[in-house]
């Protein structure tokens, strides 16, 4: 599903009505039900019967207060007791906000025009007293913070035990970039009209916004599949899409070969989670370059894997390059950096690598910090085969020489410039890991929770990544398969454990039933 910018969502509105013809109040309408029954879900999913529950409404001046004058008048209808708060004067109302405010003033709802303290207690106590909150205070036209009078209201809000329903966009989310200037409604769900916007998954949105609910509110498919947006969250059906077909007369051979050039002194476990996310990932055959001293141990951790002692004996050297060259020859695809550590006499070994392998090549962890050391090693690649790079933010940071702040205010701006720049699909980690492409197109991944950050998850999502592409995948699609389920195995996991001491090597071990389960819903 493709997730658009505000002027993208404006473009898309604009023409539902114009060249659709369908008429605004009618798309306000229909967002007004996709926000009842977003309040059927939370509050009577079973019996759906909402009578005599309580409902309170922030409604601000624009359409999304418009969006919620509607909903607040078929929640009457349904036989809720419903308030409106509305943060303005009714005549200020335009449009179809204040038509919607003239009908709801037509049922038996009470509506509050809030200005300043006169209503406070009146207001506080609706606000306790609510089973359901709705936020439609401001959508995608706001910008900046909050006035304070609103900002008060928000903490309010944050502070009632009701479930708390966004209508488009938490207030106080910048809609462009999750930015939150000083607070914001902390919502449960989130109904989102259209699309879903850049900051449901940008800045701090994502902890704001709760779950999101997509509602097309009647706009045309073909306006929401226009192939001008090239910005897309990944869900269950297209990560079904890339899934490899594991063919009845398949083999290790068909599976692919993939090599891992990984670990040093105190680091085999980084080379035992990669290989480990890659076997659970599908590879056929795995083969691990680590340096002699460790090889033992990462052999015993990876009974599956192949192991090759290379030079020297605590973390490679340059003449590791032989062992190297005569494994990832017959490769299909080669991971380099989990758990090498800062070791630059293996820059030498790294440019070669680079320099004369034509399949694809994924660099992690210390691959990159030798890239940040060194950034013509970008220039040995130099169009030989595709390659891909898995920074977390300290580690694109450096890549980028800017700060972890600068990373993380501009996430997906940078993930594509770099993308493009280094020719490279850049998975840039996060709470919201973004794959982005050289030809533009980025993906947001909604899977995963805080118990992935642990050591070692980012060494199985490599690992994972590796076995895609062994198995043929593009190096795109296969980047966006290793996030997607890595994530969903955390959040499989997370079922039984909540959001920590699960292990790395749990994540790993879920891929199988997390990949497994999407396949059946296929069949
Ligand atoms: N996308 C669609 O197809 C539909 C969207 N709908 C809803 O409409 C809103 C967008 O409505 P709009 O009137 O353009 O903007 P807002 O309601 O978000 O409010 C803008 C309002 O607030 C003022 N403002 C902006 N920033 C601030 C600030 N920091 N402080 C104070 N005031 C601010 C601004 O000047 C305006 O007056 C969308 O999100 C949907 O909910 C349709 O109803 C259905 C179709
Ligand atoms: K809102």
């Amino acid at each position: 599903m493709r997730v658009v910018n505000v002027e993208q969502m404006r473009k898309i509105e604009e023409r539902a009505i114009r060249d659709y013809g369908i008429p605004s109040l009618l798309l306000m309408e229909n967002a007004a039900w996709a926000v009842v029954e977003e309040v059927r879900r939370c509050l009577a999913p079973n019996e759906g019967n909402l009578s005599g529950l309580r409902a309170v409404i922030l409604a601000g001046k624009g359409n999304n207060g418009g969006d919620g004058l509607a909903a607040a008048r078929h929640l009457v209808l349904l036989g809720m007791d419903v308030s409106v708060l509305l943060f303005a004067k009714a005549e200020e109302l335009k449009g179809d906000a204040a038509l919607n405010c003239r009908l709801f003033q037509g049922t038996s709802g009470k509506l509050f025009a809030i200005e300043g303290e006169k209503q406070r207690l009146i207001a506080r106590y609706a606000l306790a007293q609510a089973d359901v909150i709705i936020d439609a205070l401001y959508g995608i036209g706001m910008r900046g913070t909050l006035p304070s009078l609103i900002e008060d209201y928000v903490n309010e809000v944050n502070n009632a035990s009701a479930c708390v329903i966004a209508v488009d966009i938490p207030s106080g989310v910048e809609a462009d970039t999750g930015n939150v200037y000083r607070t914001a409604i902390r919502a449960q769900t989130t109904v989102t009209f259209g699309l879903p916007k850049w900051g449901l998954f940008l800045g701090e949105g994502p902890a704001y916004c709760g779950r999101v609910s997509v509602d097309p509110i009647s706009i045309p498919k073909a306006f929401l599949e226009d192939p001008g947006i090239s910005t897309y969250v990944l869900t269950d059906d297209r990560i079904r899409e890339m899934l490899p077909v594991r063919e009845l007369k398949g083999h290790k051979g068909t599976h692919g070969k993939g090599v891992l050039i990984a670990g040093s002194k105190g680091m085999s476990g980084a080379a035992v989670l990669a290989g480990r996310g890659a076997l659970r990932s599908g590879i056929g055959l795995l083969q691990i370059v680590t340096p002699l001293g460790i090889a033992q141990d990462v052999d015993a951790g990876l009974t599956e894997a192949t192991v090759w002692a290379a030079p020297g004996v605590d973390y490679l050297n340059e003449e590791s390059w032989p062992v190297i060259l005569k494994q990832a020859e017959k490769a299909q695809a080669i991971a380099i950096g989990p758990g090498l550590a800062q070791n630059f006499e293996f820059a030498v070994v790294l440019e070669e690598v680079l320099r004369t392998m034509n399949c694809p090549i994924i660099l992690d962890a210390d691959a990159l910090n030798l890239l940040s050391e060194d950034p013509s090693l970008f220039e040995a690649r130099n169009g030989r085969g595709p390659l891909l790079l898995t920074p977390h933010p300290g580690e694109m940071a450096r890549l980028c020489q800017c700060t972890v702040f600068d990373v993380e205010r501009n996430r997906l701006d940078l993930a594509l410039t770099k993308a493009a720049e280094w020719e490279a699909v850049v998975v840039l980690k996060g709470s919201v890991t973004i794959v982005a492409s050289p030809d533009g197109r980025a993906f947001f991944n909604p899977t995963g929770n805080p118990g992935l950050g642990t050591g070692g998850t980012g060494d199985v999502l490599t690992g994972s990544i590796l076995a895609w592409l062994a198995q043929g995948v593009s190096p795109l699609e296969a980047a966006c398969l290793g996030v997607y389920l890595h994530g969903k195995s955390a959040d499989d996991l997370a079922k039984n454990h909540g959001w920590s001491g699960f292990l790395a090597s749990e994540v790993a071990d879920q891929l199988p039933k997390v990949r497994h389960s999407l396949e059946l819903k296929m069949s």
